[in-house]
């Protein structure tokens, strides 16, 4: 065994961290024995549609919340202060668009992948292009969250780097093929609390070690490490009000509204108001995310200014918790629950949209036990596949936290805009909506390979300088990238164009898609309402405009699709179309004074 394994890690840390694995594991057998014992894909892969809104809220938090966040977050503050923690301001209408735009749409279609919606709306080949894309979007995301964590501790506690991502690929491969989404939901219940309890914990010892709360805050205040709000509307700025709180939006939509991990877990839920519940839940939870991981950064930068930047969180955290047997445990633990509650999440939705979106519409005589033992097939496959791909963000020498974002704004935003195309603009049809893609994936890695190449000199000149110490060299490289590539002067033209900061890409990218399908869509004959799916459409306009009257309305040709369905409902008094019946006002109206317990209220609120 490595020395300095035993310098920072205990008995009692090891059994912390094996309780976090066996726990993980038993649940993944729990479900694996019981229920239905996982042998329909309705159970494995939809969790029976019979989830309630609390473990799913958790679940949602865990999903996007990897360690890149335990580790990216507090770095970020220790080096640029807390002006990232901004970013909470989008998470209001980040959650409820989602709540009130896309769960009522894509809930009312009973739809097992959130890629199903496009071809309703457009067609199978539009279907198949977003469901490749997010297959993309999530691998590559996926190498990051395995690699994060077992760079970091293999950086300060000499764990083998292999070794962990190996551990991890498996034990999330085995329990999610044993116990299906049950099994990922419950997991990232516990995962999370578990997450919490460790940020806590070090954050409590730190403000101890600091000396108290008011030494702590006296030292960030004197260090000028509060950020006031940054109102520069500069947009290749990287982090200002602008970017986070709006550009923020964006990201948080492509996340919470689009992307079938959460969409995933909105149609698990047994009833639309149990999903749009734990939308609401996810604010508050969230809040607390961000606030322990930015609180984190602000102790480290307190107790340990002597720190240069490179010797970073973990190796901060490992060097606090030192003869405190029980807590380095507890804190590798959060690192690993993080870790693993998205990797799952990843595998089962990989499985899902391979499952609903590539194989059974070409199978459509496969037999359930087939189908199930095939998707358990894809979850192994997935997880050999995230291992390769941990490998390719070893070859990255970026900040890990820009390295998600930037992933989540390139990818994530031209599938968000392909929706957003669907559900408000009733013209676009479904050439537009592959132009737009395929225009919106364009720029998207044109702007973010351009950022790439022609980074700054300053950089380079970082890397080098902490390429001479030893100890230091690749943890520099790793989190604080970001720290110096603020150009020295104004870029201009094209330069320009690549410096755009990367909290931007998701609503540039998303507009985009928007732009370029409806213009192509317009040159191509726009899709007529009556061919619309109904049920499909979500009239924006209408309801943007309602400080208009109906005629106006009308005329701008906005509240047609509106009407129509609503007709068709009184038309018929079947069951099918009922459901369709999902823009009128009385039942939104209806919906929000359904909801007049406490809690909900109380929710309503923020
Ligand atoms: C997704 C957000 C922005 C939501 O706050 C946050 O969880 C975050 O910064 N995540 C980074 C990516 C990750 O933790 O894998
Ligand atoms: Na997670």
């Amino acid at each position: 065994m490595d020395p300095s394994d035993q310098k920072h890690f205990s008995a009692v840390d090891y059994v912390i961290f094996a309780l976090l694995l066996v726990g993980s594991l038993s649940i993944g057998l729990y479900y694996a024995l019981s229920g239905g014992r996982q042998r329909t894909t309705q159970e494995f892969l939809m969790a029976d549609r019979s989830m309630r809104c609390l473990p799913v809220s958790l679940s949602l938090i865990a999903s996007f919340q990897s360690a890149v966040a335990i580790i990216g977050v507090p770095a970020e503050v220790y080096v640029h202060g807390t002006q990232y923690w901004f970013i909470g301001c989008a998470y209001i209408l980040g959650l409820l668009i989602p709540a009130h735009v896309f769960i009522p749409v894509l809930y009312r279609l009973k739809l097992s992948s959130a890629y199903q919606y496009l071809e309703l709306r457009f067609s199978k080949s539009v279907r198949i292009c977003g469901t490749l894309t997010f297959i993309f979007q999530t691998v590559v995301y996926m190498g990051v969250c395995v690699y994060t964590p077992a760079f970091a501790l293999n950086a300060v506690t000499g764990f083998k780097l292999w070794g962990v991502v190996l551990a991890t690929g498996l034990v999330c491969t085995l329990y999610t093929t044993m116990g299906g989404l049950k099994a990922v939901i419950w997991t990232d219940v516990f995962q999370t609390l578990v997450m919490f309890a460790g940020q806590l914990a070090v954050i409590v010892v730190g403000v101890h070690q600091a000396g108290g709360l008011s030494e702590v805050w006296w030292k960030v205040w004197e260090g000028n490490h509060i950020s006031g709000l940054d109102l520069n509307p500069d947009p290749t700025e990287r982090h200002t009000f602008w970017t986070l709180g709006v550009g923020g939006v964006f990201l948080m939509l492509s996340l919470y509204g689009v992307n079938q991990a959460q969409v995933q877990r909105y149609l698990s839920s047994r009833t639309e108001k149990e999903a749009v519940r734990s939308c609401y839940m996810v604010f508050p939870s969230l809040q607390l995310a961000l606030a322990l991981s930015c609180v984190m950064g602000l102790v480290m930068f307190a107790r340990g200014s002597y720190y240069n930047s490179a010797k970073m969180v973990i190796y901060f955290v490992m060097d606090m918790l030192q003869g405190l047997p029980g807590l380095p445990g507890l804190f590798v633990a959060c690192l690993f629950s993080a870790a693993l509650s998205t990797i799952s999440s990843a595998f089962n939705s990989l499985a899902t949209v391979t499952m609903e979106d590539l194989i059974k519409p070409h199978f459509p005589a496969m037999t359930e036990r087939r189908a199930t033992l095939l998707s358990k097939a894809l979850a192994v496959c997935y997880g050999l596949l995230c291992l390769a791909m941990a490998f390719l963000t070893h070859l990255m020498g970026d900040s890990v936290l820009q390295v998600a974002l930037k992933i989540f704004g390139m990818v994530g935003g031209p599938i968000l805009g392909l929706f957003c195309l669907g559900m408000f603009f009733p013209w676009a049809n479904s050439t537009g909506a592959i132009a737009g893609l395929g225009a919106g994936l364009t720029v998207s890695f044109w702007v973010g390979i351009g950022s790439i190449v022609t980074r700054t000199p300053g950089t380079r000149v970082l890397l080098s300088d902490c390429r001479a110490s030893p100890m230091t060299n690749n943890t520099t490289a790793i989190f604080t990238t970001a720290a110096t590539s603020v150009p020295l002067s104004r870029p201009s033209g094209l330069r320009r164009f690549y410096s755009l900061s990367y909290m931007w890409y998701s609503a540039f990218t998303c507009f985009t898609v928007i732009l370029i399908g409806l213009v192509v869509s317009f040159l191509t004959g726009p899709m007529k309402e009556e061919d619309v799916t109904p049920g499909t459409v979500y009239p924006l306009m209408g309801k943007l405009l309602c400080f208009l009257p109906d005629s106006v309305r009308q005329k701008l040709c906005c509240v047609s699709t509106e009407q129509r369905q609503r007709q068709q409902y009184k038309e018929s008094n079947g069951s099918t179309v009922a459901e369709l019946d999902q823009f009128s006002e009385e039942e939104d109206d209806a919906f929000l004074h359904e909801n007049t317990t406490p809690f909900m209220e109380h929710e309503t609120a923020i």
